[in-house]
């Protein structure tokens, strides 16, 4: 008998044991009352080994589309906790409420690893497909949960150790399951504690996003913790009614579950009214003012309330419900792959946009509804990713089409020129104005888009500049007493991650809420599902109607994992369509492929590497493996700086003081390859 199978005996009959015969377990109880499940009501055998079942490629979709906004506020967060457990042997896993996995963030190595197991995004690991395992038995006791390797019911599955924590939806409700699966032989203490509070910061966002129309009321028992991930927060309608509330909010006033708190007025939980609470916070500068539990006179807190999201945006009411509240999925996205070598494809213009993903479909729709009803929106995703593009798409579908689109790049002007760029000057305002003077951007923008791209960039000071004139909607060009009224839509973008700006000091944070009417964070290119149909499409933009792609190619192309987004792509198509002879591009002329960095250059916001897209850098030899630990990290935070300045090497030489023929011999020895360069 093999070892495999003797040890397949070994734990499966541990596990009868316990279950039928009542033998007692060097395990939880959690654990043991899982077994019995399975056995029991699941009917599953610990000897007869299942994979988990797979969703079909279009229910998955329809699911993701249906938690669009949990993905939406989960990805990050996701991204930043496996950046945090710093174990390449681990993946952060997000599933539904009914155990199917819809995102993951891991090492592809990891990924290959467990994918044999029935582990990959579409997967279903409830306990009744899957046995015990921390998604199933998260979602079957409805609380974190840890399974360690010999807890998991099947053999197969007991080199992993999982710790899984549930989502909360503003209702209550659970609405996902978040884990961490990883080799080590135990659940790391610390992991479980991020793991806890990634859940925190996820069900806070949820709240944030779908209850934009309630007053936020944020509170604590002490001052500094307002305002953070320990904070209570409740939703209050208009007439002082609790609508939803976060956890720590329903712990600290003392109640189990939202059923209990939901529909109570403000005055009855603490000893003031919603109206006196809003006032005092206003005159307070948003600071927390002093308030009681009205149950408990003794028992003191410090809150703010502030006026909904959405009246701050100046957003309308929303005829026919409250837009955070509808579902994600009322919409039928274009038809995605399929599409076999050398089809004819539509080109797709940088005005068009190809927005063939699901989800980025869904985005732009959910987009185009906000700005049709004045509400900001704020793209967020990694640099190349396609955030002008979606902005001008977003623009093209406004009731503004008409008006004109305007970008600002704040990251290109010089500090000193970005006032008089974005408000303009009177004639003779300055020395070297020119004698007309100058409308500014936002002027330029009446009755249209203004985009101000890169905004995590913009200066402090013109940050108070630019709230004011969001706030009155009027400029006062430099110079000029005159203030002159301005419409326009707006639509800002940043590849920097805002709200860590904004806890850091450099970004206000009421700048951020006025231009964070609704958040869209674009999927980067190795993770959109129409990479085929995007492909296609840039490849006739740049070649023309005629132009094919060996299924080499396409193979190359499809799982290259892409640090430079759709940009490095059509860069890579351009001088393939140019290495070739005719209109076929075979997998010859992609050689500018493997020199392209690895995903050490990724930029702020970037993930890790995801699961499953990257295989192909085990065929590349990473450039930076010959490095010195110096060189590697000059490497790094020259590839940050480049990817700051969006790879304008003039202006990295500039902010380096040094010259341009300098910094392209460092580049060369640092084997940075310009590939990215617009
Ligand atoms: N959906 C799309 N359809 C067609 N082309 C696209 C799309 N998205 C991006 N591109 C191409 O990629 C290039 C980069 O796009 P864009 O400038 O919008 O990215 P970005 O995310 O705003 O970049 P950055 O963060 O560096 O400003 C564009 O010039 C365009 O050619």
């Amino acid at each position: 008998m093999s070892l495999t199978v003797i040890e397949n005996n070994r734990h499966a009959h541990r596990v009868m044991e316990v279950v039928l015969q009542g033998f007692r377990a060097e395990t939880s109880d959690v654990v043991v009352q899982s077994w019995q499940r399975c056995m029991q009501q699941h009917h599953l055998h610990p000897d007869h080994p299942r994979k988990p079942p797979v969703l079909p490629r279009d229910q998955l979709d329809a699911r993701c589309l249906r938690l669009a906004d949990l993905l939406d506020c989960a990805r990050h967060e996701m991204a930043t906790l496996y950046q945090q457990l710093a174990d390449p042997e681990s993946a952060v896993v997000l599933t539904d409420t009914e155990g199917v996995i819809l995102h993951m963030v891991s090492s592809s190595e990891f990924a290959d690893d467990l994918k044999p197991m029935g582990f990959h995004v579409g997967a279903i690991w409830s306990e009744a497909e899957a046995g015990t395992n921390g998604m199933g038995t998260c979602l079957a006791s409805a609380s974190a949960v840890a399974v360690s390797r010999e807890d998991h019911f099947f053999t197969q599955f007991t080199s992993l150790t999982c710790s899984a924590v549930p989502i909360f939806d503003p209702s209550g409700a659970m609405c996902a399951v978040l884990d961490v699966t990883s080799r080590s032989s135990l659940p790391q203490q610390h992991g479980l504690v991020l793991l806890g509070m990634t859940a925190q910061m996820v069900e806070n966002r949820l709240l944030d996003l779908r209850c934009r129309d309630a007053h936020p009321l944020h509170f604590h028992s002490r001052p500094e913790f307002v305002y953070t991930l320990h904070e209570g927060r409740l939703a209050v309608s208009g007439g002082g009614q609790i609508q939803a509330a976060n956890r720590s909010a329903l712990m600290q006033l003392g109640f189990r579950t939202m059923d209990e708190l939901r529909g109570r007025h403000v005055d009855e939980i603490f000893q003031t009214s919603l109206a006196s609470l809003l006032e005092r916070s206003s005159r307070s500068a948003y600071h927390p003012v002093v308030t009681y539990r009205a149950a408990q006179a003794a028992h003191r807190f410090f809150a703010v309330a502030r006026p909904p999201a959405a009246t701050a945006l100046g957003e309308r009411s929303v005829p026919g419900g409250k837009p955070g509240l509808e579902p994600a999925i009322d919409i039928v996205a274009r038809p995605v792959g399929g599409r076999g070598e050398g089809e004819a494809v539509r080109p797709a213009g940088e005005e068009s946009g190809a927005f063939g993903d699901p989800r980025l479909a869904t985005q732009l729709h959910r987009a185009a509804r906000a700005i049709s009803r004045e509400i900001p929106v704020l793209l967020q995703g990694e640099t190349g990713a396609g955030k002008e593009v979606f902005a001008r798409a977003l623009h093209g579908r406004s009731p503004n089409a008409a008006g004109a689109f305007v970008a600002v790049n704040c990251a290109s002007l010089p500090e000193s020129l970005i006032e008089s760029e974005l408000f303009g000057y009177r004639a003779g305002a300055f020395t070297g104005a020119q004698r007309s003077g100058r409308r500014g951007k936002v002027l330029q923008a009446d009755r249209g888009t203004l985009f101000l791209d890169e905004i995590g960039d913009m200066p402090l000071e013109l940050q108070a500049r630019l709230l004011r004139v969001l706030d009155e909607r009027q400029v006062t060009p430099l110079g000029s007493e005159e203030t002159v009224p301005v419409e326009f839509q707006l639509i800002s973008a940043s590849h920097r991650d805002l709200p860590a700006l904004v806890q850091a000091g450099r970004f206000r944070e009421d700048l951020y809420y006025r231009l964070c009417g609704l958040a869209v964070m674009l999927p980067p290119l190795r993770e959109r599902s129409d990479q085929r149909e995007l492909i296609l499409a840039l490849l006739a933009t740049e070649a023309g109607p005629d132009a094919t792609l060996s299924p080499r190619a396409m193979d190359r192309l499809l799982t290259h994992p892409w640090p430079g987004n759709v940009r490095q792509l059509r860069h890579v198509l351009r001088t393939a369509v140019a290495l070739a002879d005719g209109d076929r591009i075979d997998a010859e002329h992609l050689a500018q492929l493997a020199s392209v960095a690895a995903p050490s250059a990724a930029p702020a916001l970037a993930a890790p590497q995801p699961s499953g897209l990257a295989d192909e850098a085990d065929e590349l030899s990473d450039p930076a493996v010959h490095l010195n630990v110096i060189q590697a990290n000059e490497r790094e935070v020259l590839m940050r700086l480049l990817n700051e300045q969006r790879w304008n090497v003039s202006k990295v030489a500039q902010a380096l003081g040094v010259s341009r023929n300098t910094l392209y011999r460092k580049l060369h020895k640092l084997h940075i390859p310009l590939t990215h360069a617009r």
